[in-house]
């Protein structure tokens, strides 16, 4: 549809973009990235026959940009610009048939059906028919910005060029926009160019991305490839971490702010901030934690300050465990939305918990410990749904900055160090008659202050595994022979 070949050129004697070269396809959302003075607005205006430029060659549907008369070329390209203003007010409505231009012939031409429902059509796609009477100068940013969508699709062109087109827009009219011009591109084979500088939508919506750095291609391909940390990092010159999209596999870039004083000063979760009850085993951190877990309220990785180990009867049932779950927590003055909750049905005072000390971190580790139901992980097949309740629930705190990874290991080595506690102590599967791996409720949570050591790895012979697999270890052993006693004295 599009290809450019060595575009060279710029202002006066100023060059700006220096051998650029790509191809669009027909019907793709292609994303122009780049930092400030990159060129992105220079080469859209050079697209579009606005400026000229010096060395190169621009086509559009194979022919050369520079054969097309300007209102051949209003019939192939329309451009929504970054800023516009309209030199007479018009109301919406002529405003949004200012497009219709290109399609009119002769002087004297008719306004027809067609150009009618074509205006009213495009007015409904992009939520502005409500207002198509009032002047355009009274409309607010993002309102204008539809109007002039509008207008560029009533002139029903196979390219249309955006820059950056969501810059007035609230998140809602962003979403609408952007959905709109990938349902164009797909159904109706719309090829679509837009400069973006927010590069999570550029990364949730496009085809492929380009990416400019001081008028030069850096990069053109598929989102995923161009959002890398380190290239992003390069290019723009400042902090940024990728993480995926939490419900579609897109590349998402996050900004980290630099941090100040009180931010960095290394803190110590340790038995300070626990509070044993009959009722709830409770830790409140002064600073929300990086959590990984597997609560009842606060599950998935998450920042949460309070940590809550409810005691619950051994025949708690409810219809919606987490509703309910969310409701005790509030009625005790804790924000669900900050809380890991985790449910156990043996008795709080059972608890084990140790500080375990390295060089440079620190771990503190909690674990409440029953198992009536007891389950050998080899043969779980042989066991029914409804067993009786019983659950081991471990807490690990790491006082240092934990690696994505790292959490991972630590569950890891967790829930290794746990079976072995289970082995020594001949906790026994009494459905199969075999040593026992764990119980099927078993809940585990990983909280990190992030602050002070790095610390990338948490295999069982890292310096992190070694103090969790210990400490985890020890916890259950001693936490379960806690609760045997409990038992036998019942
Ligand atoms: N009309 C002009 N006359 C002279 N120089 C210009 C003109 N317009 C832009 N430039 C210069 O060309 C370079 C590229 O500008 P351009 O607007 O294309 O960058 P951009 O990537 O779109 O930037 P931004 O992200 O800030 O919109 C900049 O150094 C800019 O100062």
């Amino acid at each position: 549809m599009l290809e450019v070949k060595g575009l060279t050129g710029g202002y006066h004697n100023k060059a700006v973009l220096d051998s650029v070269s790509f191809d669009v396809h027909k019907g793709e959302l292609f994303g122009i990235l780049g930092p400030n003075g990159s060129g992105k607005t220079t080469l859209l205006s050079m697209l579009s026959g606005v400026l000229d430029y010096k060395g190169g060659s621009v086509r559009i549907s194979g022919r050369d940009l520079k054969d097309y008369s300007s209102k051949q070329l209003a019939q192939v390209i329309a451009v929504l610009p970054q800023h516009s203003s309209l030199a007479f007010s018009y109301t919406v409505k002529e405003t949004v048939s200012l497009g219709r231009y290109a399609h009119q012939s002769g002087w004297f031409h008719s306004w027809s059906a067609e150009d009618e429902s074509n205006v009213q059509r495009v007015m409904e796609q992009t939520g502005v028919a409500d207002f198509q009477d009032l002047h355009f100068d009274r409309l607010s940013g993002g309102e204008r910005q539809r109007v002039l969508l509008a207008q560029a699709l009533a002139q029903e062109p196979e390219i249309l060029f955006l820059d950056e087109p969501t810059n007035h827009l609230d998140l809602s009219y962003q979403k609408d926009l952007l959905d709109l011009m990938r349902k164009m591109a797909k159904e109706q084979k719309l090829t679509v160019i837009s400069i973006f500088h927010d590069l999570n939508l550029a990364g949730l919506y496009c085809d492929r991305l380009m990416l400019l750095e001081k008028g030069r291609i850096q990069v053109v391909d598929v989102p995923n490839e161009v959002l890398q940390q380190e290239r992003i990092q390069g290019v723009y010159h400042t902090t940024i971490e990728k993480h995926p999209h939490p419900a579609l596999p897109k590349p998402q870039m996050f900004i980290v702010p630099e941090k100040h004083g009180q931010d960095t000063i290394p803190l110590e979760i340790d038995d300070s901030y626990l509070t044993v009850g009959f009722e709830m085993i409770q830790l409140k951190s002064p600073i929300p934690l990086r959590t990984m877990s597997s609560g009842v309220t606060g599950s998935g990785t998450g920042w949460h300050k309070y940590f809550v180990n409810r005691h619950v009867h051994h025949g708690y049932d409810c219809e919606d465990h987490h509703v309910e779950m969310a409701d005790y927590l509030t009625t005790h003055g804790f924000e669900p939305q900050e809380t890991v909750g985790m449910m156990t049905a043996v008795f709080l005072d059972t608890v084990a918990s140790k500080l375990l000390r390295a060089e440079d971190f620190s771990v503190f580790i909690i674990v409440t410990a029953g198992v009536g139901n007891a389950i050998d992980a080899s043969l779980a097949d042989r066991h029914s749904w409804s067993s009786a309740p019983g659950t081991i629930n471990t807490w690990i705190f790491v006082n240092g900055h934990l690696a994505e990874e790292a959490y991972i290991h630590s569950i890891v080595t967790a829930t290794e160090a746990k079976v072995k506690a289970l082995h020594d102590l001949h906790v026994m599967d009494k459905v199969t008659n075999t040593c026992a791996t764990g119980t099927s409720t078993d809940s585990m949570l990983i909280a990190a202050t992030q602050r002070g050591a790095k610390l990338q790895y948490a295999g069982t012979i890292t310096p992190l595994g070694k103090l969790i697999s210990r400490g985890v270890y020890d916890c259950t052993v001693e936490a379960l022979t806690n609760n045997r006693k409990r038992i036998e004295e019942l």
